[in-house]
């Protein structure tokens, strides 16, 4: 597939509508892809094939197998992943959540910098 995404996954700005020509892609359909075969994970509600990625990965494929087929954004944020290792994930994106499925990017979702703790 090729498809150039512009906004990182940090761009509030651009994060609450389904962008044009963008493949929706449910979670059920992402849990079947678990295997270091054929992996694919969720970060900001984007989904990416990342199977060619695992053994290039500096923090080691193992990290990324336990998220196969699930949402990884937690820990991909909570490991401080650098500005490149941002940009890094656009090569690897299929498609993202339905508005239904999505923790993160929604309309009038809360963001949680406006949480009060
Ligand atoms: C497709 C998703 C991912 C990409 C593109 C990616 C990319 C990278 C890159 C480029 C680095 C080098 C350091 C940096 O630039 O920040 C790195 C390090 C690391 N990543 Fe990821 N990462 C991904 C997912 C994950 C996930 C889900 C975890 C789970 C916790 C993880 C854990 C780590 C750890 C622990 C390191 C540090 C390795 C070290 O310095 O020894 N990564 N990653």
């Amino acid at each position: 597939m090729t498809q150039i995404i512009t906004n990182t996954i940090f761009d509030s700005n651009k994060s609450d509508v389904l962008h044009k020509n963008n493949k929706t892609i449910e979670l059920k359909e992402v849990s079947w892809h678990d295997t270091r075969n054929d992996c694919w994970i969720i970060v900001y509600d984007r989904v990416y094939d990342i199977t060619d990625f695992l053994n290039e990965h500096p923090g080691g494929d193992d990290i990324l197998l336990e998220h196969a087929g699930r949402d990884a954004t937690i820990a991909f944020r909570g490991t401080g992943h650098s500005a490149q290792a941002v940009r890094a994930l656009d090569k690897y994106f299929i498609g993202e959540l339905p508005l239904e499925e999505r923790l993160f990017r929604k309309p009038n979702g809360i963001k949680l910098g406006n949480l009060p703790i």
